[in-house]
């Protein structure tokens, strides 16, 4: 996959860090207490696509939720830490936040594209009345043209037709949807965006629309991807660096490039084997995309 934005030669890695995890672990109080997150500790930087690999039950979306402090019992956040290194504010830290500071750092500073995102839009709402309602209850001092202007632009931005504001969630295709989900999570410009399986339920050629799509804003204004999926050959294509998870635990992490091309951990190599197109010919075509140019860390 190719993009239109120009490429970066600068490695991610010296980019200022924008969240640091250190030793997260995430515990499911049940009966017999889980423990699906493992001292997890990540770090990702300014304008960088992380990617967050593993089998399903591995512990992405668990670790994605806490840090975003949306895990609810029985999951309970055992031990570490996450701070936000906010552009203006400097270092917050996430796991001290109070409720109301908390619902202010959403959306606005990190936001989240959920799996099947999609269907979690309002029906009985129109695409305009839902962007506005964000924009009301997250800016007050904006003007209602001011809103409307702001968010035919995001709507612009993610490829869906402004016209689009005065139509309801079951009269835009699955793509459409889904585009509108992740112009509402870019809606307050945050610096970071989580995307949880973000276009796995679409078919192949819209994944691969909005995949670009994500890769030019990205590039455009300059936010923090952490992405997560099972699809190891996607990230490969689109990440800068990728974690890879196994039963809880970060066993890997690395830039696409060098894990494509010396995996040290046994489960990554197992899971890149898994994946013929990676190990036959065909394996220059993943590494064709902008992930394979100038960012050795
Ligand atoms: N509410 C819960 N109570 C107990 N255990 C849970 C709960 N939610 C998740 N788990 C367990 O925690 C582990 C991690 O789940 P998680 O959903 O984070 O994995 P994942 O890697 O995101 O999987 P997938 O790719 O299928 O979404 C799994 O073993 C799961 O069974």
């Amino acid at each position: 996959m190719t993009t239109t934005a120009e490429p970066t030669t600068e490695p991610v890695t010296t980019r200022r860090p924008v969240l640091t995890v250190t030793d997260l672990t995430v515990v499911y109080e049940t009966e017999q207490p889980f423990t699906a997150v493992r001292s997890a500790s990540l770090q990702l930087h300014r304008g960088e696509i992380l990617g967050l690999a593993g089998e399903s039950g591995c512990g992405k979306t668990t670790l994605a939720y806490a840090v975003n402090r949306l895990h609810q019992p029985p999951a309970r956040i055992a031990s570490g830490s996450v701070v936000f290194h906010d552009r203006e504010a400097g270092d917050i830290d996430l796991l001290g936040l109070k409720d109301e500071a908390l619902r202010t750092f959403r959306w606005s500073q990190l936001s989240m594209v959920f799996q099947g995102a999609m269907n979690s839009l309002n029906p009985v709402r129109t695409i305009g009345y839902q962007l506005d309602d964000t924009l009301k209850a997250h800016v007050p001092p904006m003007t209602r043209a001011q809103r409307k202007e702001r968010s035919a632009e995001v709507l612009t931005r993610v490829g869906v037709d402004p016209v689009r504001l005065r139509s309801y969630p079951h009269e835009l295709s699955g793509g459409m949807r889904q585009r509108t989900m992740i112009a509402m999570a870019m809606l307050l410009q945050p610096q970071i965006m989580i995307m949880d399986e973000p276009t796995t339920a679409l078919d192949v050629v819209v994944q691969r629309e909005i995949l670009r799509e994500i890769l030019r804003l990205r590039d455009e204004l300059d936010f923090a991807v952490l992405f997560i999926t099972h699809d190891l050959p996607l990230l490969l294509e689109i990440a800068d660096r990728i974690a890879v998870m196994y039963r809880g635990e970060i066993v890997e992490l690395e830039t696409a490039q060098r894990l494509h091309a010396a995996a040290q951990h046994p489960y990554t190599r197992k899971l890149l084997g898994s994946f013929p197109s990676l190990t036959g010919e065909r394996s220059d075509f993943v590494r064709s995309g902008r992930a394979d140019e100038g960012f050795s860390a």
